[in-house]
């Protein structure tokens, strides 16, 4: 278990003082590792829990140290929340086990007064749990639900704007929410229902979920690579909400479609999929490392009508005008901060508006080869106004041969009535099966 814990101490700096990806970095650790199975899931469950609860940790921190975590060097911080995320989230683990624990990996990184530094605090928290306060919430509903539900201050201020205290809250706990395993049967090969046998054939428990008919839900399973089906590409790792994409966008078997920003693939294998691996798709990519994963990805899949490029997508042109095209711009990603909860600290507000002008951009060059009568869907994974309705609404100004194709009626085929606006779905992340999403389907005239 101290393994683990040295892992998990090096993941959770990596992520908080280098800026990296927590899927990135947890995958690469533990292929390092060579952690059991046990250590793994410990690993695992301590870097993402530490990652979505770091400001409701370093809140119970400040309270009982002499000096502000952010003060403090990056070691000893990170190892503070390592420890004080096992005293106050793991119930299995007694506290003394994880002050000691926690002490013991701190050795490799601090010296002697910063680990008894570390010890002192974690003890006194330890004889102080029943102390422990937060902001009240009649009082200071930012900064209480910023550091109960751990989240920054200007995602909170522009929730609550937007939502009111009661939506942010559900949104909060909804976004800090452990979410399930989805993955994508692979209709090229076979259905979900026989996928879930194979799975349960090679001991891996399954069950379908409603609201998609190719997603299935992995209840207890191994690490994704290992698993023979994945291997032989039956499914793919895919949200729900990403998989409505292909459904609502439609292409048919013989049409040319254009995927603008496709890697690692996830919508493009979909699109082929629903293609019955006919037609043709053009999937672009900006980086040429990630055009390797959707290569992968369709090699894996037994997809063979995609053509790669690897260019950008702003500037990209084609001779032959697109029947359908996929904007699936690169954006904020709130909307999947359950899956990984690093992007509350990595993005800042600032980052909205350049988001929003690489998305007008991909969405202009994309109309410039988009067939009469064709169709293009822009989707994001996030839910802040600047990135969804605002993009569309200059977008409609500066091309007034575009109008909205109505989602209304895909909406409710799906359930999701209740996050239909005016055309088009965003999917506000308040309840646990749909991540955040905008989807707005756009028609040349
Ligand atoms: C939201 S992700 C796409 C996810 C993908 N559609 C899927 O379902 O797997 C956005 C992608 O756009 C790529 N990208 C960023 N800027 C781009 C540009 N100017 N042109 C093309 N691709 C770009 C990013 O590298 C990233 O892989």
């Amino acid at each position: 278990m101290k393994r683990a814990r040295s892992v998990a101490l090096q993941g959770i700096y990596r992520i908080n003082e280098e800026e990296a990806y927590s899927n990135l970095v947890v995958n690469k650790l533990l292929q390092e590792s060579n952690l059991d199975k046990r250590d793994r899931s410990l690993a695992t469950q301590l870097i993402y829990g530490v990652t979505r609860w770091r400001n409701s940790l370093d809140w119970v921190i400040n309270q009982f140290a002499n000096r502000k975590v952010k003060k403090m060097t990056p070691w000893v911080r990170n190892a503070l929340r390592l420890g004080v995320y096992q005293i106050n989230y793991l119930d299995r683990i007694p506290n003394p086990v994880a002050c000691n624990e926690t002490v013991e990996v701190a050795k490799a990184h601090c010296n002697r007064g910063a680990i008894k530094f570390i010890n002192g605090i974690l003890r006194n928290i330890i004889r102080n749990l029943a102390e422990i306060t937060y902001p009240s919430l009649e009082e200071d509903p930012v900064q209480y639900i910023r550091y109960k539900y751990s989240q920054p201050q200007w995602l909170v201020q522009r929730w609550r704007k937007y939502f009111g205290t009661e939506k942010t809250i559900k949104i909060c706990q909804t976004l800090n929410q452990i979410p399930p395993m989805i993955i994508r049967t692979n209709t090229l090969k076979l259905d979900s229902e026989q996928l879930i046998s194979k799975l349960e054939e090679e001991g891996i428990s399954a069950k379908e979920v409603s609201q998609v008919k190719e997603a299935v839900n992995l209840l207890d399973y191994p690490a994704i690579a290992s698993i023979d089906s994945f291997q032989a590409g039956n499914f793919i790792v895919q949200g729900l909400s990403s998989m409505l994409v292909a459904h609502l966008l439609k292409p048919q078997e013989d049409d040319l479609v254009v995927d603008l920003c496709s890697a690692p693939g996830g919508k493009t294998t979909h699109l082929a999929q629903v293609m019955e691996n006919r037609g043709q798709i053009n999937a672009v990519e900006l980086h040429k490392a990630k055009v390797n994963l959707i290569k992968e990805n369709c090699q894996r899949l037994g997809i063979n009508n995609v053509e790669f490029y690897c260019d950008d997508g702003r500037e990209i042109s084609f001779t032959q005008q697109a029947d359908k095209i996929l904007v699936d711009a690169p954006c904020s990603g709130l909307g999947i901060m359950a899956k990984k909860p690093e992007i509350r600290w990595h993005k800042k507000p600032q980052d909205l508006k350049e988001l929003q002008q690489l998305q007008l951009e991909l969405l202009n060059n994309a109309a410039s080869f988009l067939k009469p009568g064709g169709e293009l869907l822009y989707t994001v994974c996030t839910f802040t106004f600047e990135e969804t309705e605002a993009v569309v609404k200059k977008f409609m100004n500066d091309n007034p041969d575009f109008s909205i194709v109505d989602l209304k009626s895909q909406a409710v085929t799906y359930g999701l009535e209740d996050y239909y606006q005016t055309g088009y779905l965003k999917i506000v992340p308040d309840t646990s099966s749909w991540e955040g999403f905008f989807i707005a389907k756009l028609t040349k005239e």
